[in-house]
């Protein structure tokens, strides 16, 4: 029997590695034959150094699994990225969290109705009315807390303290009020949020469990997820009672018009679009942020740059910093623009699939429904496209204009195109903001012990989701 079954692996493996034209795609031996190098990495974590490593031994395009293509080449990745024409994949049912949403969805059609809907939502206008709220509710709460840390000489760990700063950004403009995680060290949502997502991978590999339940199974999963839904509406029907309600991310979705037809978004719309913000918008930049302190604490020379420019804007140590004081300063933009090239949050992934009937990617003609993807670890770090590429070096960034314009071809820690993120400039504002006031405010030290090595779990993070550091006032 065993003889069998595997004669007809064997029979099929080789019919995939032949038959089709990604034959002429260089790979590892094994990619064509089985999906062996996705299983892996589910349990080694380590795929963005595996795919990165793989680039620089056979190029820009590599075939990683049977139906599966990673690519580097700027021109191909823009290709993939820069339009509808290649949907996202399946994968990102797991992201349909209480309904149909803007990062979830599929379908080209109601992207682009749903973006027109919630871009107010993530705009200027809304960003400029959120700032007071990001700064009491994220920056300053977070630099209170530490400094009750530094005054009891504890070691700060700033990889936890930077997501609860992103979650109670995100709980106040998107929710109405702060998680308060900074004050709770935690809030129940975590927990409903992590149940959720499992119960959602179960729900994608054995798709009638979106129409079955089993208690006795996936009780406490069924009730996160019925708590999440409760919490949600909550945040909805308060603000509705709000005779004089602020201008915020949630008062802009519920004041959302399709200009089309007339219709405003139901609370069963706008629910899945604030869930989004919490999944997109808080451990990317949160994990971002955590990433950069670790890299200035190991380049003392780069740390004194950036705290003599921000020292220079913000002479008062205790003053409220406005983002319009912080917002065109060459070494942050310069320091954050290469944290995110050696650490982009989103390292990997953003499958998709190849129109039918196929299309000509990179020189190779790949057949309709190969999945492409680009792994923004591999890219950001190939020495194809960068000078010393591993190294930390901000002062790239201040290239003449054309070498510049090269370089932003290579660099897509937002992704391109249309599916873009949304929360970018958001995503800017409060990591200018954190960060100029945490290097105004303290000196910070590495605290050795936890390991460093990134791994990719969804996000690329720390081994140890510690960045422990010793801050001390300055004054
Ligand atoms: C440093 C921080 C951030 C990084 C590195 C980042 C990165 C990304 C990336 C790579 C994508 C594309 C995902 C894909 O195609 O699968 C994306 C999409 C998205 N992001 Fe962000 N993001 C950040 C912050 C935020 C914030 C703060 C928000 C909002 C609160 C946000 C909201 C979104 C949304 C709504 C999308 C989906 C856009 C669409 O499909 O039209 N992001 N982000």
């Amino acid at each position: 029997m065993a003889v069998l079954l595997f004669a007809y692996w064997l029979s099929g493996a080789i019919k995939r590695k032949s038959s089709t034209t990604l034959r002429y795609i260089p790979g590892p031996w094994l990619a064509p034959f089985s999906r062996i190098f996705s299983i892996i990495n589910i349990f080694t974590c380590k795929q963005v150094h595996r795919y990165r490593n793989w680039h620089e031994t056979y190029g820009p395009m590599v075939r990683v699994g049977p139906r599966s293509v990673s690519v580097t080449d700027p021109a191909a990745v823009r290709q993939i990225y820069g339009s509808h024409a290649f949907r996202k994949t399946r994968m990102y049912d797991a992201f349909v969290v209480l309904g149909e949403n803007v990062f979830g969805s599929r379908d080209p059609e109601f992207h682009k109705r749903r973006k027109r809907l919630v871009a107010p939502a993530y705009g200027q206008t809304t960003l400029a009315a959120i700032e007071p709220l990001i700064w009491r509710a994220g920056v300053e709460s977070l630099m209170e807390k530490l400094e009750r840390q530094a005054a009891a000489g504890q070691v700060s760990n700033l990889f936890q303290e930077f997501m609860f700063m992103t979650f109670d950004v995100v709980g106040e403009v998107a929710f109405g009020r702060s998680f308060d995680m900074l004050r709770r060290d935690g809030h129940p949502i975590l927990k409903w949020l992590e149940d959720f997502s499992r119960m959602n991978m179960f729900r994608i590999m054995f798709p009638f469990l979106q129409r079955v339940r089993l208690p006795w199974l996936f009780g406490h999963w069924y009730e996160s997820e019925r708590r999440l839904y409760a919490f949600t509406r909550d945040a909805v029907e308060r603000r509705k009672r709000e005779k004089q309600p602020r201008r915020d991310a949630l008062q802009m979705l519920l004041e959302a018009v399709d200009e089309d037809t007339g219709d405003s978004m139901t609370d069963a719309e706008i629910m899945p679009e604030m869930l989004v913000q919490i999944v997109a918008g808080t451990d990317t930049t949160s994990i971002t942020l955590s990433w950069c302190v670790y890299l200035l604490s190991q380049h003392p020379e780069i740390y004194a740059k950036l705290r003599e420019e921000i020292d220079a804007v913000l002479p008062e140590r205790e003053a409220t910093v406005s983002y319009a004081t912080v917002n065109k300063l060459p070494w942050l933009d310069a320091v954050l623009n290469e944290t995110l090239r050696l650490y982009p949050a989103v390292a990997d992934g953003l499958p998709r699939s190849v129109p039918k009937g196929g299309a000509e990617l990179g020189g190779h003609h790949l057949p309709g429904g190969t999945v492409v993807f680009c792994s923004a670890y591999a890219m950001h770090r190939s020495s194809a496209l960068w000078d010393e590429p591993e190294s930390f070096r901000p002062e790239r960034w201040f290239a003449p204009a054309e070498k510049l314009a090269e370089m932003k071809k290579a660099f897509i820690p937002f992704s391109a195109g249309p599916r873009a993120c949304l929360g970018r400039s958001l995503a800017w504002l409060e990591l200018k903001l954190a960060l100029s006031t945490l290097v105004r405010r303290f000196e910070f030290e590495h605290v050795p012990g936890a390991r460093m090595e990134p791994i990719y779990k969804f996000m690329l993070t720390p081994m140890d989701h510690h960045v422990d550091m010793r801050l001390r006032p300055r004054t």
